[in-house]
């Protein structure tokens, strides 16, 4: 029952092969512009890619075609077919049906008495948490409560695949947990696809996250292993981690442009010539210190700071090393920052403790 895409859309500059398996949920992130929409776009069939083909296993044990463009085939199944629901980031009921009715839609539009629909209906407003909501009208409801409802009305509609677009995207901070706790309930053991810009929705209600930029898939794995040990930049800026790309050896990762940052391998690593790795480690264990450092050599680096901002309580500073467009961040307080005068366009050497340094295989 698992679901098997493959489409490439030109004009978006979009390559992506996935596959999600039964009871997954999968979180998609990336940056603005990166191709997130228009995966979810694709399988909902609100777009038609150049070439690709998408299949959907059912319940019965069967396969449902999306679209198959192989091979001079041209299949395409209209979005009311497929066994997806896509639910956007604004709740978009129909305004002139009550809570009720817009969640028995689905299946009245699918042949159940009107009873039967309503009876469903209430069903899935309980399962989040919205059934006292029954009677009233979308213009009644918070942003909050008319996402709860959306959510019903898209479950009512029993699809195979949910497909979520940033969900809590457009809710203020006191609605957005409530509808974490309802999506993590409904979504468990359910097959899913979250677009989302936040960790903690990763976190809470993904099994597997797959970074995508520029239309191709960066990274993916599971939710803990891709925050925790980022390989992309995307996912390294999620997790508040510095991240440096280059080659592994025994000392630690030298950077293309030579410069050596040295770290913990993994218990087991062994050498292996020109492996490619990355250094990822937390801005907290940077120290900031004005010109020459002396002592310890070791992970120091001259570089030029490009921005200050609070950060908690801390000062987030931001700067530019060498050429090769690498910035790393150090957290420090405020009172060293105002000690050491730091200002943009500073020059100041970035020192970072070996011992917090993750060195781990590309
Ligand atoms: N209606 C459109 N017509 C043509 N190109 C578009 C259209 N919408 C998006 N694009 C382009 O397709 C690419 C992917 O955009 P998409 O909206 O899928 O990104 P996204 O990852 O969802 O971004 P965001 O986080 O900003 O929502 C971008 O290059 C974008 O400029």
């Amino acid at each position: 029952m698992s679901f098997e895409l493959r489409a490439s859309l030109g004009a978006r500059n979009f390559d992506i092969s996935l596959k999600i398996s039964d009871g997954e949920t999968v979180a998609i992130l990336g940056p603005n512009g990166a191709g997130k929409s228009t995966l979810l776009g694709v399988i909902a069939g609100l777009l038609r890619p150049d070439s690709g083909a998408a299949k959907m296993g059912t319940a019965k044990g069967g396969e449902r075609e999306l679209f198959n463009f192989d091979g001079g085939t041209r299949f395409w199944s209209p979005p009311h077919l497929r066994g997806t629901a896509l639910l956007a980031q604004e709740a978009l009921l129909f305004p002139h049906l009550n809570a009720l009715d817009n969640v028995a839609f689905g299946p009245r539009s699918a042949g159940a008495s009107k009873v039967e629909a309503r009876e469903t209906a209430r069903h899935w407003l309980a399962e989040v948490d919205a059934l006292p909501l029954a009677d009233r009208k979308p213009a009644q409801l918070s942003g909050g409560q008319a996402q709860r409802v959306a959510v019903a009305r898209a479950l009512a509609a029993e699809p195979e695949l949910l497909l979520l677009d940033e969900p809590m995207a457009a809710l203020d901070i006191h609605a957005a947990p409530l509808l974490r706790r309802v999506l993590k309930r409904v979504l468990q053991d359910r097959k899913a696809i979250i677009v989302t810009h936040d960790v903690l929705d990763a976190y809470m209600l993904a099994d597997r996250v797959i970074v995508v930029e520029n239309g191709r898939i960066a990274e993916e794995g599971p939710t803990r292993q891709v925050l925790e040990r980022p390989r992309s930049h995307f996912a390294a800026g999620l997790a508040g981690l510095n991240l440096v790309a280059g080659t592994l050896s025994e000392d630690g990762i030298t950077t293309p442009d030579g410069r050596l940052f040295a770290g913990q391998h993994d218990p087991g690593w062994s050498s292996r010539p020109g492996q490619a790795g990355v250094a990822a480690f937390p801005p907290s264990s940077v120290s900031v210190f004005p010109g020459e450092v002396h002592g310890s050599p070791r992970n120091s680096f001259p570089v030029v700071i490009t921005d200050l901002e609070p950060h908690g309580d801390q000062i987030r500073v931001r700067a530019s090393l060498g050429h090769a467009a690498q910035v790393l961040s150090a957290d420090i307080t405020p009172a060293a920052s105002a000690d050491l005068g730091l200002v943009p366009g500073m020059e100041v050497r970035f020192v970072v403790k070996s011992a917090l340094v993750s060195l781990y295989p590309a």
